[in-house]
């Protein structure tokens, strides 16, 4: 399976290609439109989102609510295009328009944004040039993809849910919410408005968020995405590139503003001493082979061993401060503070939405890899098949 995603933030759309896809899978605009919304919420985001209604509309690959086998087309209308039709025009500029009275021009970077050095890399000396595809409006198609993705996954007994463990220092207790499965989690945190799984850390988030929107600051945070029911071996350690966690983590650092991964204890492994981090090894004639606790997260060797992925991203806050930090104006060099754009106080929720979905993609694509079938149905025959060997191996 592959995919691309096209469109500028205030452009007309956003476009997305999948293919490799197999044939006979449901899918549904309505499947994917779940994801969508779900994406455009979470305390902490800005005005964009009340502008924005992000409905998907499939234009190819599907036929009667089952995939063909060919490419899916998916695509979002960007409601705020009808406000930017001039700024962002596709025609050339007509000889009596001076590309200098074009508004909402940007020559002041934002530290932390792509700004500055995406204008020197492709010869911007507007900036929005540079902001229009470094926007995080691009996520609406990973979502978007992510959602098919998941439907996929969810037909071979694979489900993944993601949510916040921490905003701007605000952490969440792990004993509220350890051992329950995915789904005794999603509907904790559907209803959560900052999707976290630990009701008194979320009323502290959402007072954190609202302290830095007050401020004029920005707040980042960690979101944690679970996978269940992914068989064991999906990767390999044979060749460093087919490592199963190395794929995750470009996936979760491919999103933007994420600075950061790890995989179950993570960065606390190195605290400890190697007899407190391995999981020990047991079978029984239900579950075949399992771990007896999960300390690695799911991942051993580059390959999954068959026990919940569990994967962890930082985001770092968001660049644009309504209370701007030093920059310098590209035109004259002098130094001025950074341009203020409409912008999100925190959009860690909506990351962790972002998050799942990816992850979802990168597993979707590496079971495509292990799998080979082009029917839903041939798939799940094969995974049938291999998940009841390796319980007997
Ligand atoms: C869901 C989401 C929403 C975001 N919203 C904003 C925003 O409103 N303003 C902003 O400056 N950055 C926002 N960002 C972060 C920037 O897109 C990101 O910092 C920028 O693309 C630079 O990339 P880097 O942070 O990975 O270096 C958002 C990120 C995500 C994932
Ligand atoms: C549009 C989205 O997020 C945007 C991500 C973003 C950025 O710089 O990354 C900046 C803001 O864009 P705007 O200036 O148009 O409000 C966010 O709203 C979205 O998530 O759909």
């Amino acid at each position: 399976m592959r995919y691309f995603t096209a469109g500028e933030s205030h452009g007309p759309q956003l476009t997305a290609i999948i293919e490799g896809l197999p044939a006979q899978l449901e899918l549904t605009a309505e499947m994917i439109n779940v994801g969508l919304s779900r994406r455009q919420g979470g305390h902490g985001r800005g005005r964009r989102m009340q502008i924005e209604k992000d409905q998907v509309v499939i234009s190819s690959g599907v036929r009667h609510g089952k995939t063909l086998g060919s490419p899916v087309t998916l695509t979002v209308v960007n409601d705020d295009w009808k406000h930017w039709t001039s700024i962002m025009g596709i025609e050339p500029l007509g000889d009596d328009v001076d590309p200098a009275d074009i508004k909402r021009q940007i020559t002041r970077p934002r530290p932390g944004h792509a700004d500055l050095v995406g204008g020197m890399k492709y010869g911007h000396r507007d900036l929005r040039n540079v902001l229009e595809r470094s926007s995080a409006r691009e996520t609406t198609m990973r979502v978007a993809i992510g959602a098919v993705a998941k439907q996929f996954l969810r037909e071979l007994g694979i489900h993944t849910v993601a949510h916040v463990t921490e905003i701007g220092g605000v952490t969440t207790n792990p004993d509220t919410y350890a051992g329950k499965g995915t789904e005794a989690l999603r509907p904790i945190i559907e209803n959560d408005p900052v999707y976290c799984a630990d009701p008194e850390a979320s009323a502290r988030m959402v007072q954190a968020i609202d302290d830095a929107k007050g401020r004029g600051d920005t707040l980042g945070g960690v979101v944690e995405v679970i996978i269940e029911g992914c068989p064991p071996g999906i990767g390999s350690y044979v060749q460093f590139d087919r490592k199963m966690d190395g794929k995750l983590a470009g996936a979760m650092m491919s999103i933007n503003a994420f600075k950061g991964v790890e995989f179950g204890l993570g960065f606390e492994m190195a605290k400890k001493p190697g007899s407190e981090v391995h999981d020990e090894i047991a079978w029984n004639e239900e579950l075949g082979y399992y771990r007896k606790s999960n300390r690695l997260g799911g991942l051993e060797g580059g390959m999954t061993t068959g026990m919940p992925i569990v994967i962890r991203g930082v985001m770092k806050p968001i660049p644009t401060l309504y209370k701007p930090l030093e920059s310098v104006d590209i035109d004259t060099k002098e130094p001025f503070v950074a341009t203020i754009e409409r912008s999100d106080p925190c959009a860690v929720p909506a990351a962790s939405v972002v998050a799942e979905h990816v992850i979802a993609t990168e597993m979707a694509k590496a079971i495509m890899d292990e799998f080979r079938s082009d029917t839903i149905d041939g798939l799940k025959r094969e995974i049938e098949q291999y998940r009841q060997y390796v319980k007997e191996f």
